[in-house]
């Protein structure tokens, strides 16, 4: 049979509404081994690397897979915990607290799962979990705040891959960002109110989005706007001047021109020109993981210290606070507001005709 399907299914059900939570994925183990298979599957990925298949897989199999997984590796044993790695309980965490919500405002007809983009858990047997489930209304929902195609565009085609299998798509949608949403911006703006609270200001703050090759920005790729523009709303609602804040591009991958300016650099020339103290907020990561805790936590802290700065602070992702969790019910539901309204004026329903004569007919 050419397409997955679903023969057992029962007529009658009232099918319920999926979510799917997903980000990037996540290495088995922080050892050499765990990182090659995953890194491969990562950085084979044309989303990732625009580069022409047979040159990129002469250098991702001849150089890079025989030198960056020990690399990483060293790295990624920094940041794990007992439990994990950090963004892969981050984000069961974010799906459970998202699942609890949802079932106390529809009483279970929403179910929430999550995936991981590489590695596991994969985002085909999640969704194939989720029309286990009864799932007939589906929402993706990439933890990526800005949309970019080596992660939105990326996430998409996983979906789309899975669905071309399927004899039944199901009801769909996609949310390709959140970049620019009230909600959003408010989250964000009130985690580094929070810190300030908690620790007071720094004389600078400094937006650190991951970065990606100009060449995407070049070639139309809305991410480095997208950023900007959530710096420009968190900026505003924090009431900040231009002169407080900036934007700057972290995770340099090759040698090619990434987007500018770049995080490290941009921390050096500060504690260069006379600024001692800065806090980094980095609002394109939805959970805290290697990029964050160990390469803006950690690496860039030295460089601003060692440069002269006094106080460097770093202001964790949303993580699974009320204030993210809040954000992401509001999100969903405004997605589903149509498929609940249409359940719950029962058009959704099988007809008794319908549901009388598929047993009629399993029947005969
Ligand atoms: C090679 C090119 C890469 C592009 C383009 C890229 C874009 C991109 N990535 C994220 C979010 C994350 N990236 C993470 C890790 C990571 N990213 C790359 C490369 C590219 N990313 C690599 C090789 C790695 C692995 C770690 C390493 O070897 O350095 C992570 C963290 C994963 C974790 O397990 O903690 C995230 C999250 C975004 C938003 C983005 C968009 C432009
Ligand atoms: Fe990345
Ligand atoms: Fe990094």
């Amino acid at each position: 049979m050419k397409y997955v399907g679903s023969p057992d299914f029962d007529h009658a059900q009232r099918g319920s509404i999926g979510v799917l939570v997903t980000n990037l994925g996540t290495p088995q183990a922080p050892e050499k081994t765990a990182l090659r298979p995953y890194l491969k599957q990562f950085l084979s990925d044309p989303r990732v690397v625009e580069v022409p298949r047979l040159l990129w897989w002469f250098i991702l199999n001849g150089i890079i897979l025989n030198v960056r997984p020990a690399r990483s590796a060293e790295a990624y044993r920094t940041v794990w915990t007992e439990e994990g790695s950090p963004l892969l309980i981050h984000t069961r965490n974010q799906a459970l607290e998202l699942q609890k919500r949802l079932n106390a405002e529809h009483d279970g007809e929403v179910i929430v799962d999550f995936a991981m983009r590489y590695g596991q858990p994969s985002i085909a047997n999640a969704l194939q979990s989720l029309m286990d489930r009864g799932a007939r209304q589906l929402v993706v929902l990439p933890l990526y705040p800005q949309y970019s195609g080596p992660t939105g565009g990326s996430t998409f085609d996983a979906v789309a891959e899975d669905f071309s299998k399927r004899r039944w798509i199901p009801d769909f949608q996609f949310v390709a960002n959140y970049h620019d949403k009230a909600g959003y911006i408010s989250a964000v703006a009130d985690s580094i109110r929070q810190h300030w609270k908690a620790h007071g200001r720094a004389e600078k703050l400094l937006f650190s989005y991951h970065g990606e090759p100009r060449r995407y920005l070049d070639e139309g790729d809305p991410y480095h706007c997208h950023c900007h523009k959530t710096t420009r709303l968190v900026a505003e609602e924090l009431g900040l001047s231009e002169d407080e804040y900036l934007s700057a591009f972290q995770s340099r991958f090759g040698r090619e021109e990434w987007l500018k300016p770049y995080t490290d650099h941009t921390l050096r020339e500060m504690a260069g020109s006379g600024i001692r103290s800065v806090q980094v907020v980095c609002p394109g990561f939805s959970a805290d993981c290697l990029e964050t805790i160990e390469e803006i936590g950690e690496e860039n802290r030295d460089y601003f210290l060692e440069a002269g700065g006094e106080r460097y602070e770093y202001i964790p992702c949303l993580n699974s606070s009320d204030g993210h969790i809040d954000f992401l019910t509001d999100l969903v539901n405004e997605r589903i507001s149509a498929w609940l309204s249409a359940k719950s004026s029962g058009a959704a329903a099988p007809t008794a005709t319908m549901a009388d004569a598929m047993k009629a007919r399993s029947a005969a």
